[in-house]
């Protein structure tokens, strides 16, 4: 037996060795700059996603080694905007099997993870008609509703002069719209504090998820072992208030509401009934920190910056006041779409701070058999690769964005040429870009204007602490005190700015 397990050993130990030298010198990916643990290992991305700064190794990564980057023995990452473009408006590309990570169970898929083609055109159908353009004309009054409250609760917090942390309040208000934009239920996030374990559920899901397709080995041993990501009692609890939010829903009439599963429900007919719970759940987990999430981020960041950047506050603050003549005709329409400063204000936001900072992993579509080579900026990408551009990094690419750690909205709007506002557009990959692309886009731009305008309309405000920017003295991007900073966690996770509010006299009787 005792011979039997030395013999096993080096046979394990020749044949690791024997892998570990492939991969430094025959592996198609060998002559690929990186770091060299990462080509040996995908552990190496694995153990920075574990430690939530994988955006800020990556984007020091290719500061040291250049555009292009190996980041696992079968990964490379990009930063150009050419290669943003050719691999995410690719018809041969698709999502990696990463995604694998985000499945609840083997056979039931949602929009973010489903890789079949066919499937993938059915559900964005589907979903397409929640959060359209169309869509939000008839959905905006309940957004207007829980912006209402959020403003209500400045309010008040102003009253006693209490500095207000933006990024808890509006996950809160995200939390709230997304609510009833799904399931038409009112999770009351913003009002009371039964749900807010809500927001720790949402965080330590998206971890998990960010670590596992960093690590897909850790997505293959059971869940227990990593359940320190995603404790099961919170698990059950989301799954009850899932269940119970579902259930609340199928007892009104379907048609009462335009929401996720009105809408899931009348495209099903008399099918509906049969429908599993399971994948209307498989879908709201993904809906939830999709639409919630993703707007804070945005909406958190532009306070950040305001409150840091004088000139450009007062400039979003007088086209604000000078485009409206009450708080009530702050909507969607022409007159919101014509504020330039403040869609130039969000896109800077997302851009120094993207909702989804990470890589957006793909690979080659199965049956491509890579006959016609696949060429990323030059590079042909080898069959099994996974690959995609990191979105922080080419959001900081000083040849496309000059200066990029400096907040300046007015990039978007006074590019030195042509060219060079080209470059910025097709460089802007905050909602990716291609058939995966952000589906709840537009909402996602009328949420933050909505907010920010309304905002300041009846407000001024200022920062009253550091919270949210780094800390003088950390190396690198962690040492930059006007930076927001955020943790990977697939979506960004933040805290702070803390704000102070102050009602402007002449309009804050409208709110009362
Ligand atoms: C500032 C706000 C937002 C940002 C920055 C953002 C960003 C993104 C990104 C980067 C993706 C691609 C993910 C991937 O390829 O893995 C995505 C996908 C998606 N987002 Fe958003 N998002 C925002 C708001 C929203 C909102 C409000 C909704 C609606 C509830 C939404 C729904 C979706 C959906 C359904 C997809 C999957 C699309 C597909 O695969 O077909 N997003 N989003």
């Amino acid at each position: 037996m005792e011979q039997f397990i030395l013999t096993a050993t080096l046979a394990f130990t020749v044949y690791i060795l024997c892998l570990l030298g492939y991969r430094l010198t025959l592996h198609p990916l060998a002559k690929f700059p990186g770091p060299l643990i990462a080509k040996l290992t995908d552990g190496f991305g694995g153990v920075y996603a574990l430690r939530k700064d994988i955006h800020l190794k990556i984007y020091e990564d290719h500061m040291t080694y250049g555009h292009v980057v190996r980041y696992g023995p079968d990964r490379l990452i990009f930063n150009t905007e050419s290669a943003f473009q050719t691999i995410y408006n690719s018809d041969r590309v698709t999502k990696s099997h990463v995604y694998r990570a985000a499945q609840q169970h083997a056979d039931q898929f949602n929009i973010f993870n489903v890789r079949d083609r066919g499937m993938h055109r059915a559900k964005r159908r589907l979903i397409g008609q929640v959060v359209s353009e169309k869509s939000m004309r008839s959905f905006e009054p309940v957004m207007l509703q829980q912006i209402d409250v959020l403003l209500q609760k400045l309010m008040k917090a102003s009253a006693s002069s209490a500095p207000v942390n933006i990024t808890p309040t509006v996950r809160q208000l995200g939390i709230d719209i997304v609510g009833h934009l799904g399931f038409g239920y009112n999770l009351k996030m913003q009002t009371e504090e039964t749900n807010h374990w809500l927001m720790n559920a949402f965080y330590l899901g998206d971890w998990r998820i960010n670590v596992c397709m960093q690590w897909p080995l850790l997505t293959w041993i059971r869940p227990e072992v990593i359940s320190g990501l995603m404790p099961n009692s919170i698990r059950a609890r989301l799954f009850d208030l899932l269940d119970t939010m579902i259930k609340a829903r199928l007892s009104q009439k379907i048609d009462s509401k335009h929401d996720l599963l009105g809408v899931i429900a009348g495209s099903m007919g008399n099918e509906f009934k049969s429908l599993r719970q399971q994948e209307l759940w498989t879908e709201a987990l993904f809906f939830f920190p999709a639409g919630g999430e993703t707007t804070a981020t945005a909406i958190s960041a532009a306070f950040f910056y305001l409150s840091r950047n004088r000139e450009c506050y007062k400039k979003l603050a007088d086209e604000i006041r000078s485009s409206f003549l009450s708080g009530s005709e702050i909507r969607q329409g022409p007159q919101l779409a014509s504020c330039r400063y403040l869609r130039a204000v969000i896109d800077e936001s997302l851009r120094m701070c993207p909702s989804v900072p990470g890589v957006l992993w793909r690979e080659l579509v199965t049956g491509d058999d890579g006959t016609e080579p696949f060429i990323v900026d030059g590079h042909v990408i080898p069959k099994g690769t996974q690959f995609g551009v990191h979105i922080f990094s080419l959001h900081h690419n000083e040849e496309i964005f000059p200066r990029p750690f400096e907040f300046r909205p007015e990039r978007w709007l006074e590019a030195k040429d042509e060219e060079a506002r080209k470059a910025m557009d097709r460089g802007f990959a905050a909602f990716s870009t291609g058939s995966r692309g952000c589906a709840g886009k537009p909402m996602g731009y009328l949420e933050c204007s909505l907010v920010l305008a309304k905002t300041l309309w009846y407000f001024d405000f200022e920062k009253v602490s550091d919270l949210g920017g780094g800390v003088l003295g950390l190396p690198g991007i962690r040492g930059r005190i006007n930076h927001f900073q955020v943790d990977d966690t697939f979506a960004a996770t933040h805290n702070g700015p803390s704000i102070k509010f102050v009602p402007r006299p002449d309009v804050s009787h409208e709110l009362s």
